[in-house]
């Protein structure tokens, strides 16, 4: 039998069992929708057939449409790869048939899965079943008729809901909404969807068609109101993405002039929004994430994750809180050692507080809050030490300090325990010099906060062991934190690609450009704040020594303008002492603080980089470019020197360690939507004008001369000089 496909088995009661098979979702590739159709029709055709139930393989019912194949359009240009499903399959064959068709849905039916499930006369599913459209999470609509009968099944607001948050929602309340028409245990479902199909044939059970319903639709009127609402908020959370107004626009006809009407309409919004560079960007996303998990000499070396119960972290401060909180919420005991009673007592503070928050904003139960409190214990020496599985060093960035700490855990700890360091920046052969554990030391680089930035950059030196990464990828995993694991090099790979974004601001405001502006233009293009305001949440002392460590690391390519030094020494650290470039006040939106005009001026005039004295005259879209091209420039000497596994990987760490927006696919795919060719030449161009700080690197120029994408693999003489 082949592994992708549809089965047809029809049982002594005259119902036909049709089972889609594409492991490990049951994707809608195209075999499986051909096979669809094929046996869909058969049983319709059979006379010794009553009724049909759809179901999928191996308790999952389908993750919907094949993602793969939008990969495919993406690179080829060609929408005839699409197939004809909306009308054809989903409309003629299921909703239309002459039979009912009841879907059996457990596990989980999102994207074209729910959509087929709900072109069915009935849903039965099993308990803690997901549901839902994610397909705006892609870049384009539904485009199985789902913007037209969820709002028909559930009601115009949870269905836009569902939608435009992408978010699926459990069986449980799918049946509260009428989405679901009953929910049984795992191992009746085929039994009792059988039953129920037979009962509508027997017409002892209404034989409801989805598209046909106007019973959940509010009136005209009403309807207008709540989609109009909805744009506006759209306008807010969705900036730059077109997939959101569509949806709602398609959704809109259905309601004016019928499901039918709406259905056409989506299917040509859905095709007109497949080759959007935010569908490309975001598909990329998807898989890029997905191949993150899949790293040489690790993943496929054969070993198996050993379990990780409980994890020392070492320092209670901002980090070290906040990885004992991610932690904790992912089922690990932690224990969390300070130096003396006050630090630990802040520590635990901070952490109560961040689970607290989570509880507020309900995102955590209080059970949950409870129990995760619970695996918490706070100690001051090394005793409990002795049967930790993993420890996590987080202690202030001090050569010194880490390496006695780290020769102290080699000999309190068990032999097998894994010995982690978060440090952003110092070498881990430095900090496991004075241990002869190098092969259980690894970094383990959390962005802050870390109980919310989904980001774990696994840093491994040529001695780390695979099996101490294979390790700790999976308690990242656990902690629902997105493991890149990278090679050992100042910054690591994300901290060293966005060396250059503060300080292309800085170069910019030095060169006349109105400091407010820098990070206007950098939020419209999609990041949630602008570098100067993050500098001013970091606080401007960690801005400080970054910058000193890369000056010291790569004294040709830094900027270094006065204005850090002149604010600190008016008395502004940023966010934190509620001074920095913006006014922080509770409850409303940061302010630009014009008081920090005068000081600006004092440094452009210090730094007199200005071409003839005169502030520089730039558009937007420059001023976007000579921040972001320097950091395409720094990420590709990351590639060049192998310090991540595949391009696609610094994809994933700049959206999210840095937020760059995940629509834009990443900084990678990003300069190559770009073109290598216009981002060397402006670099070329700044650089004779300005200094070595754009230098274009061998790698771009290269990449750019041959025409060659700066995310093709890497060369093998390059490949030889990887750090992984
Ligand atoms: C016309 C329609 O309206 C359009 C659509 O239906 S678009 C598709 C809508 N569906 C989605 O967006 C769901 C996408 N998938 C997911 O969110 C998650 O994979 C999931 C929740 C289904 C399962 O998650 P999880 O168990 O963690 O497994 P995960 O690692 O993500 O996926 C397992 C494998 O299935 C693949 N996969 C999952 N969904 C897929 C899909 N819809 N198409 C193709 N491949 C898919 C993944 O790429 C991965 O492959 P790999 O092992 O080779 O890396």
């Amino acid at each position: 039998m082949a592994k992708v496909g549809v089965t047809l088995e029809v049982g002594s009661d005259g119902v036909a069992v049709i089972t889609m098979r594409n492991p490990p979702v049951n994707a809608l590739a195209i075999p499986v929708l051909d096979g669809l159709q094929e046996k869909i029709g058969e049983a319709m055709r059979r006379n010794d057939v009553k009724a049909a139930v759809l179901i999928g393989q191996g308790g999952r019912f389908s993750g919907g449409f094949d993602i793969n194949v939008f990969a495919k359009i993406h690179q080829t240009g060609n929408l005839n790869l699409l197939p004809n499903v909306s009308i054809d399959l989903v409309v003629n064959t299921i909703e239309d048939s002459k039979k009912p068709v009841v879907a059996a849905v457990e596990g989980l039916a999102l994207g074209g899965g729910l959509e087929l499930a709900l072109a069915c006369n009935a849903r039965i599913a099993t308990s803690r079943t997901q549901l839902g459209l994610p397909e705006l999470s892609l870049g384009v609509i539904p485009g199985f008729g789902g913007t037209q009968r969820l709002p028909r099944l559930v009601g115009l607001p949870k269905a836009i809901s569902m939608m435009l948050s992408s978010k699926p929602i459990m069986s449980e309340e799918g049946k509260s909404l009428g989405l679901i028409d009953a929910i049984v245990p795992s191992g009746e479902l085929l039994k009792a969807s059988c039953l129920w199909a037979l009962e509508i044939a027997g017409r002892c059970k209404p034989w409801l068609r989805s598209l046909h319903r106007t019973d959940k639709l509010p009136p005209l009127s009403e309807g207008r109101k709540i989609l109009n609402n909805a744009r506006e908020q759209a306008k807010k959370t969705a900036k730059n993405l077109p997939q959101h107004q569509a949806c709602l626009d398609v959704i809109e006809e259905g309601i004016i002039h019928g499901g039918y009407s709406g259905i056409l309409r989506e299917d040509k919004v859905f095709r007109d929004l497949v080759l959007s560079d935010t569908s490309k960007g975001l598909v990329h996303v998807f898989f890029a994430q997905r191949a993150t998990s899949k790293v040489p000499n690790v993943t496929d070396s054969g070993l198996k994750p050993r379990i990780v119960k409980k994890v020392a972290v070492l320092g209670g401060g901002l980090m070290g809180s906040g990885i004992a909180t991610a932690l904790i919420l992912g089922n690990v005991n932690v224990v969390l050692k300070e130096i003396n009673n006050e630090y630990l007592l802040k520590g635990i503070k901070i952490i109560e507080a961040n689970v607290q928050g989570l509880v507020s904003k309900g995102k955590l139960t209080t059970v949950k809050a409870e129990k995760a409190l619970s695996m918490l214990k706070g100690v001051l020496d090394y005793s409990d030490f002795k049967d930790v599985d993993m420890v996590i060093e987080a202690v202030i960035e001090n050569v010194s300090l880490k390496q006695s700490i780290f020769s102290e855990l080699e000999k309190v700890c068990p032999l097998h325990c894994i010995l982690a360091t978060n440090t952003s920046s110092i070498d881990l052969n430095i900090v496991g010099a004075k241990t002869s554990s190098q092969d259980r030391i690894v970094g383990a680089h959390f962005f802050s906060p870390a109980h919310v930035m989904p980001l774990l950059e696994i840093v491994r030196t040529d001695r780390t062991s695979p099996q101490a990464i294979l390790d700790l990828m999976t308690v990242g995993k656990v902690i629902k934190k997105v493991p890149v694991v990278v090679g050992n090099c100042v910054g690591f790979a994300v901290n060293r690609a966005f060396f250059p974004y503060a300080q292309g601001a800085h170069m910019l405001i030095h060169l006349g450009v109105d400091v407010f502006r820098v990070d206007q233009v950098i939020t419209s293009f999609g990041f949630p704040i602008g570098p100067l305001q993050l500098a001013d949440v970091a606080g401007y002392g960690v801005s400080m020594a970054v910058r000193k460590i890369f000056a010291d690391a790569f004294p040709d390519r830094i900027f270094e303008g006065p204005l850090m030094e002149l604010l600190i020494k008016s008395g502004r650290y940023g966010k934190n002492n509620g001074k920095g470039f913006y006014i922080y006040e509770k409850g409303s939106r940061p302010r630009p603080d014009p008081s920090i005009l005068p000081i600006v001026e004092e440094s452009r005039r210090l730094a007199n980089i200005m071409p003839h004295g005169k502030p520089l005259s730039v558009s937007d879209q420059e001023i976007l470019e000579m921040i972001l091209f320097p950091v395409v420039n720094e990420s590709c000497r990351v590639l060049d020197e192998g310090v991540v596994v595949q391009a696609s990987d610094l994809d994933i760490a700049s959206v999210l360690g840095m937020s760059f927006p995940s629509y834009r696919g990443g900084i990678i795919f990003w300069a190559d939507m770009v073109g290598a060719d216009h981002i060397y030449k402006s670099l070329k161009k700044w650089s004779e004008l300005y200094g070595s700080f754009y230098k274009p690197s061998r790698f771009l120029e290269e990449r750019a001369s041959r025409g060659v994408p700066l995310s093709a693999p890497v060369s093998s003489s390059a490949a030889s000089r990887s750090r992984l």
